[in-house]
Order: C-alpha cells, then structure tokens, then sequence
C-alpha cells in the first residue's frame, strides 16, 4: 500500500468528494491479488429486474460481507460469501485510509470492453447517510464517469488502473451517478471491489 502519490483533489466540484489514488497497491502485489480473486471467487451472471423484466447483468459479480444477512442491490438479493484472505488483506488496507470499517463489498468482473455497468447511485437505505464507498481496481483500465444526478450534466472521468483506490465521500450519491461504459476495443478483464458499509435496518 503506497499513500504518497495520490492527488489530495476532490475530483468533484461540489456536492460530494471523490478521491484517487492511483498506485494504492504495487504492481507486484496488484498482479498477485488480481490473480487470487480472478481464480478462487465464485463469480456468477446476475440477473436483474428492470421495469419488470428480467436481464442478465453485463458482468460477473460476487457478494462478501461480514454478515449473514443478504443485502438487496438494484432488485437483486445477494447471500454474502465469508471474506477471503486476499480480500481481508484488501480491505485492511482500504480501511487504513478510508477511516471505516467495512462490512462488505460487491466485486464485478468485466470479462473484456463488451462488459459494464449502467448510470446508478449506491444510495440504497442499508448504505447509509453520506456513505463512503472505496472502489478497488486490478486489471484492464477502464474509464469510470461522474455526472451530477438532476442536471445529468458536469460529467467527469477517470480511467481506474490496476492497483488503484476510489474513495467516494460525503453527498456524493446523493448528487452524483455513476457509471463504467462499454470500451469495446479492450480485450482482457477488469475486477472491481466496492466496499461498502450495510447497516441493519
Ligand atoms: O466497476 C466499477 O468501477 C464501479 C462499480 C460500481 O459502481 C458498483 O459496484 O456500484
Ligand atoms: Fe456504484
């Protein structure tokens, strides 16, 4: 875990803080953890509901979380899986810069550039109150765009590299959505884990 290099700038310009910090994990350490969860996570298709149909996720995903409780996600109810070494080795070190401690995390594995995953806030009610959510990346750079939730204008984007940290803060899915587009001339795969604190309700 490397905290040096970052830049200290909100990427937003108001109503919410979003943090990069690029080279959050080493090459070498990146390439390893990729490798570990690419391999021992039961990664599965999803399907959602959307205005009453059916649809497969574009993506892969996986639930973990310190708790037995199922979480609800855009309609989906996920059983969370026991947290892994490679993942608790993630999330102690996330934790150490987020000042939170987390209760769970969702992972997406975009297979290649075909894959992604549409405009959302993670603004459900088990989230919280100005929730902060720490994204981890390994893998293929993908291009990760803000925009401001009422006006859909004001759009931001960062490309999230392998071995880096996101920290999204305060109002941030209060005003602001996100999203991971399709980029389809890459060709190999992108993991992503979003660590999240669930609250009981
Ligand atoms: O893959 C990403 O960088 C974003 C994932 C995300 O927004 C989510 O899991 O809610
Ligand atoms: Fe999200």
């Amino acid at each position: 875990m490397e905290l040096f290099d970052y830049s200290h700038e909100n990427l937003l310009p108001h109503s919410g803080a979003v943090f990069y910090f690029p080279h959050f994990f080493s090459p070498k350490e990146s390439d390893s953890l990729f490798h570990t969860l690419q391999t021992e996570v039961p990664w599965q298709q999803e399907s959602i509901k959307i205005f009453g149909k059916i649809v497969p996720q574009p993506r892969l995903s996986a639930f973990y979380g310190d708790t037995d409780k199922p979480y609800t996600y855009s309609g989906l109810t996920l059983q969370a899986h026991a947290w892994s070494g490679a993942l608790l080795q993630i999330k102690t070190a996330v934790e150490k810069v987020s000042k939170v401690v987390f209760t769970s995390a969702l992972l997406n594995y975009y297979r290649d550039g075909n894959d992604s995953m549409g405009w959302h806030r993670d603004n459900e009610k088990e989230l919280g109150y100005q929730p902060t959510i720490a994204s981890v990346s390994f893998g293929a750079t993908r291009t990760f765009q803000l925009r401001e939730y009422s006006s859909k204008q004001n759009q931001r984007s960062i490309d999230l590299q392998h071995g880096s940290l996101l920290l999204m803060q305060g109002d941030t899915q209060h005003n602001w959505e996100h999203r991971v587009p399709k980029a389809t001339r890459i060709q190999s795969p992108r993991l992503n884990i979003t660590f999240r604190v669930i609250l009981p309700l």
